[in-house]
């Protein structure tokens, strides 16, 4: 089955046009990159298609599902989640509360009390772990460095299992060291079956970690392909340098 899929998606501020009648699918299973200029319309992008934002017109589908106008829960229990550009964590919380905080409460009984069952617990323990953070579990959140936070953020998405994730740049302001460490993250995650569509300012993290990419300028997509043909399309390098 066809993975995210979307028809003639526009949306303006005013007089400006983010997103000009885009129509672009990216494959499920896969790790998709979205990359293009700043002011390009990625995040706008990012925001139409997890109900952030209502966009002017067009249709978002997601593995058959029509997912057009719906809210960010409704998107979010189809199976999309998303990371911010400006992590989002509680910065006062401790580590393991932000995790138990991403978790819906499923029972009427948990939402009065907002109580944790021990298997919510476990299952943050076990993502703090992957993500190599659990020796901070107790700590609070504004404590971690900014590439720890975008770690606990990422985990954060993975509390509520989503089988696609949209990273909105995993790498920016972020260590080399804890750059590498996102990248082989994402890789197994993949390799478990996740899909992901990255916006990533970083071209040697986009092109080395990619299967797919779609390139916008001016909120349009000029290009799409494997890195190789992305590398050497002259519509993109134009639009780079500005030409
Ligand atoms: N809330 C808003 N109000 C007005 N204009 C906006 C708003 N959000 C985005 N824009 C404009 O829409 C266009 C696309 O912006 P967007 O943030 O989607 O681009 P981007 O490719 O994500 O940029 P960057 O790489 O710098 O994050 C820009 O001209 C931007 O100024």
């Amino acid at each position: 089955m066809s993975g995210l899929e979307i028809t003639g998606l526009s949306k303006s501020f005013g007089g400006v046009c983010a997103l000009d009648d885009v129509s672009v699918a990216f494959p499920h299973g896969k790790i998709n990159a979205l990359i293009g200029p700043n002011g390009s319309g990625k995040t706008t992008f990012f925001n139409c298609v997890t109900g952030m934002i209502r966009a002017d017109s067009g249709r978002i589908t997601y593995r058959g599902q029509d997912l057009t106008g719906r809210p960010p829960h409704r998107i979010a229990r189809a199976g999309i989640g998303r990371s911010f550009q400006l992590c989002r964590v509680f910065p006062r919380m401790t580590v393991l509360d932000n995790l138990l905080c991403a978790v819906q409460p499923r029972t009427l009984r948990a939402k009065a009390g907002r109580s944790h069952s021990r298997a919510e617990t476990e299952r943050a323990r076990h993502w703090l772990t992957r993500m190599g953070i659990d020796h901070l579990e107790r700590a609070e959140a504004q404590n971690l460095s900014w590439g720890q936070q975008k770690l606990l953020e990422l985990a954060g998405v993975l509390m509520s299992e989503p089988e696609t994730i949209l990273l909105d740049e995993p790498a920016g302001g972020v260590n080399p060291a804890l750059i590498d460490r996102i990248c082989a993250l994402v890789s197994e995650l993949n390799a478990e079956g996740r899909t992901f569509l990255v916006v990533e300012h970083n071209m040697d993290l986009v092109m080395s970690l990619s299967h797919h990419i779609v390139v916008f300028d001016r909120g349009w997509p000029i290009a799409e392909g494997p890195p190789s043909a992305i590398r050497s399309d002259e519509k993109v390098l134009g639009a780079y340098l500005g030409v």
